[in-house]
């Protein structure tokens, strides 16, 4: 049987990326295998999807659970960081779901070890960054089976001090929509621009009318473009060209109207520069919306103990916010600072093992 920071270890060392965590649930089983064996429980391992699995675990007779989510997968960010558990190829837990991880088996070995009375589902679930796991964990149809009363998760943030929790009433992570527009022109020589169709152009154009939609200042919205490319040689009109972002907002529905707008804009630009577009929508997250009554609970559970600051929502995306949408929930924010904010996402992030301890501590009180 491995302690949660021993499998930290393991679990940073092998970051998968979405839909591809086969070693992190065979580490993840074979840990949980241990600990079954060690305390002779007898729980169900269910597996609704290829990669993930939940823990069903069930002492009380009645159909009435609560659900506690990890996320999986990593990033492909290469790490930074020169630690004796360094990840061994190109990706990186550099969010912080190896915590994730190891938190949520920490309150399974609590929960084993203290044969707690209490109906629990332990969701170690895929594909958070980017393809809405939590999403499709749900259309799979697995909770269809349980009464689920309640549901929490939590993620680590050097935002924050360690220890610290921050959470919000309503609206705590932003809806996130991965967004691409192409661009398809027609190649030409740059001498011979009027027998082009200039993909770079309309790019551009489109680039620039952004700035044009004007903000609605209490219904926040964040287009942010991570990539944008077009064109290959220096004296040849572009034929393609491509942007990649990310659409934030405080409702799916508020996204939705701006993607109309966008639509407009695309379609002008095609009419003036005859550059046809495509859009393509990647995952499209909903908010994710802390239930009052289990926000009102939380406070009374756990303020006494943890600092917790209400920080209001922030612009991040979490597939949590499916899983909110089903099942009265809450989410927080579990700070890890210690001395310098680096970042989520950052290749040099890596908060402190003892943060794994906290954060059983917290779900502890919430069983
Ligand atoms: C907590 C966090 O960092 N979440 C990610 C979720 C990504 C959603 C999706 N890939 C997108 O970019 O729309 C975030 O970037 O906020």
């Amino acid at each position: 049987m491995i302690s949660p920071i021993e499998l930290r270890y393991i679990l940073h060392q092998n970051p998968e990326l979405g839909f591809k965590e086969f070693k992190t649930t065979q580490i993840l089983e074979n840990a949980i295998n241990k600990l079954k064996e060690h305390y002779n429980i007898n729980v169900e391992i269910l597996k609704p999807l290829e990669t993930g699995l939940i823990i069903k675990y069930q002492p009380v007779e009645k159909n009435e659970f609560v659900l506690f989510r990890s996320d999986i997968d990593a990033l492909p960010i290469k790490e930074k960081n020169n630690i004796d558990f360094k990840s061994k190829n190109e990706n990186m837990h550099a969010c912080g779901h190896d915590i994730h991880m190891s938190i949520l088996y920490g309150l399974i070995k609590y929960a084993f070890e203290n044969k707690i009375q209490k109906n629990i589902l332990f969701l170690f679930q895929p594909a958070e960054e980017g393809g809405g796991g939590a999403k499709k964990v749900i259309d799979s149809g697995i909770f269809n089976n349980f009464n689920i009363i309640k549901a929490y998760a939590l993620h680590v943030t050097d935002e924050y001090e360690k220890g610290v929790i921050a959470t919000s009433k309503g609206v705590l992570f932003a809806s996130a929509v991965e967004i691409d527009i192409e661009f398809f022109g027609k190649n030409s020589h740059i001498a011979f621009p009027q027998d082009g169709k200039n993909a770079l152009n309309a790019l551009r154009m489109f680039l620039d009318s952004l700035e044009k939609i004007p903000n609605d200042p209490v219904k926040p919205l964040i287009y942010g473009i991570g990539k944008a490319y077009s064109g290959e040689v220096r004296n040849v009109i572009p034929a393609y060209g491509k942007i990649e972002g990310s659409i934030r907002s405080l409702s799916l529905d508020h996204t939705k109207e701006y993607i109309n707008k966008l639509e407009k804009i695309l379609n002008s630009i095609k009419e003036m520069l005859d550059v046809d577009y495509k859009i393509t929508l990647g995952s499209q997250y909903k908010e994710v919306v802390n239930d009052e009554k289990v926000y009102k609970e939380f406070l009374e559970k756990i303020e006494n103990k943890y600092k917790i600051i209400d920080c209001g929502y922030k612009m991040t995306g979490e597939d949590f916010g499916f899983i909110a949408e089903k099942y009265p929930a809450l989410m927080f924010w579990l700070g890890t600072k210690t001395n310098k904010k680096v970042g989520l996402h950052s290749p040099d992030f890596l908060p402190d093992d003892d943060v794994i301890n906290i954060g059983i501590d917290i779900f502890k009180k919430l069983c």
